[in-house]
C-alpha cells in the first residue's frame, strides 16, 4: 500500500478479459487526467515461448504433469513484487514486454513467444496499472496483494472463459481449438491452486455470466455477447458503498445479496465507470495532497 504511488492491479485468468477491462480504466484515466502507467503480467513469466516448452517436457519426463503459466514457479513473482514495492516506495520500477504473435512483433522489435529488454517506467506516473495471472497473490513467500491498493478480480464462469480463451488464441494467436483445449487442461491444477485463491484477495470481483447455453464450451461458434450475459459484481467490503445509487443509475440492475450486485451485460463499462472512477479519484487525490 502507497499513500504517494498507488497501484491498482486487475487479475484474472487466460480469456478472462483482463485486456479488455484495461480499455475502461484507460478510459477513465483519460477523462480524469490520471497519469498511468501500466505493466502486465505476461512480462514477468520465467521462460520464453521455447524455454517453456523445454521445461514443460522435462517436467512432464519427470511425472510432474501440473506445471503451466499459472503456476507460480513459472513466473518471476519476487520480480513481480519487487516491481510493485519499488513503484510504491519511488514511483518508478522496471518491465518488460512478452511478445505473443506477429503484430506484437512489429510493434516491439521482438519475435514471436520472447521478451523485450526490461524497462524503467516513465517518470511522474500517478499511478501504477498491473494486468495479469498473478496480481493478488498471497503465499509465505510472495506478497504481491499487499501492495496494492486497489485489487479488480476479473472471472468469468469458467465455461464462458474458455470460450474466451479459445476464440481469442485461435482468432489473434493462431492457436488451433486442439492445442487451446490441451493448455486449458494442463492448467487447470494450477487453476484451482494459484489463480481462484486470488479472488479472496482482490477488493471487487467482476463475474460475467451467460445466459445462453455454454455447456460444451469447445464447440461454442461464438462469444455470448454482453446482450446475452449478466455480471455479478462482489464486493470485498461493502462499506461505503453505495448500493442505492449504482441499482437506480444501473437500469435493470439488483442487489443479490448484501455485498453483490448484479447487472445486464451490456452496463459492464457504465458500471465500471461508476464503480471505479470515485475509487480511482481518491487514490491520486490522497497521492496529490501528500505531494
Ligand atoms: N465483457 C465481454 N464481453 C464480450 N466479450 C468479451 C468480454 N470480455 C472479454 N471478451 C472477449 O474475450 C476474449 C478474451 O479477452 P481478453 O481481454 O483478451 O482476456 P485476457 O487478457 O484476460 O486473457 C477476447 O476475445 C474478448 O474480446
Ligand atoms: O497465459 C498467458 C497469459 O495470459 P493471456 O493469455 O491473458 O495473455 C499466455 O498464454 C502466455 O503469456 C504465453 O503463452 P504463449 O507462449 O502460448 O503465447
Amino acid at each position: 500500500m502507497s499513500q504517494k504511488h498507488p497501484i491498482i492491479s486487475v487479475t484474472g485468468s487466460s480469456g478472462a478479459g483482463t485486456s479488455t477491462v484495461k480499455h475502461t480504466f484507460d478510459q477513465i484515466f483519460r477523462r480524469e487526467g490520471v497519469n498511468a502507467v501500466s505493466i502486465e503480467g505476461d512480462a514477468f513469466h520465467r521462460f520464453n515461448r521455447d524455454q517453456m516448452r523445454a521445461e514443460l517436457k522435462a517436467r512432464v519426463a519427470k511425472g510432474d504433469h501440473t506445471f503451466s503459466h499459472f503456476s507460480y514457479d513459472a513466473n518471476e513473482l519476487k520480480q513481480l513484487e519487487a516491481a510493485f514495492r519499488e513503484y510504491a516506495e519511488t514511483g518508478n520500477g522496471c518491465t518488460r514486454t512478452y511478445v505473443h504473435d506477429e503484430a506484437e512483433a512489429e510493434v516491439w522489435g521482438a519475435k514471436p513467444g520472447t521478451f523485450t529488454d526490461w524497462r524503467r517506467f516513465e517518470d511522474g506516473s500517478d499511478v501504477l496499472f498491473y494486468e495479469g495471472l498473478h496480481g493478488a497473490v498471497l503465499t509465505d513467500d510472495v506478497r504481491i496483494a499487499d501492495y496494492a491498493d486497489l485489487k479488480i478480480g476479473v472471472v468469468p464462469v469458467i465455461n464462458l472463459e474458455w470460450i474466451q480463451k479459445i476464440h481469442r488464441d485461435k482468432a489473434s494467436r493462431g492457436y488451433t481449438t486442439e492445442a487451446v483445449t490441451d493448455v486449458i487442461l494442463r492448467r487447470m491444477h494450477d487453476y484451482v491452486h494459484c489463480i481462484c485463491p486470488q479472488f479472496t484477495n482482490t477488493d471487487i470481483n467482476f463475474q460475467r455470466v451467460p445466459t445462453v447455453d455454454t455447456s460444451n464450451p469447445f464447440v461454442a461458434r461464438w462469444i455470448p455477447t454482453p446482450d446475452e450475459s449478466m455480471v455479478v459484481i462482489r464486493f470485498k467490503d461493502p462499506r461505503g458503498i453505495d448500493f442505492s445509487y449504482l441499482v437506480s443509475m444501473i437500469h435493470d440492475s439488483f442487489m443479490s445479496r448484501a455485498n453483490s450486485i448484479v447487472i445486464p451485460g451490456n452496463k459492464l463499462d457504465l458500471a465500471m465507470q461508476l464503480i471505479l472512477t470515485p475509487m480511482i479519484q481518491r487514490l491520486v487525490e490522497r497521492r496529490r495532497r501528500i505531494l
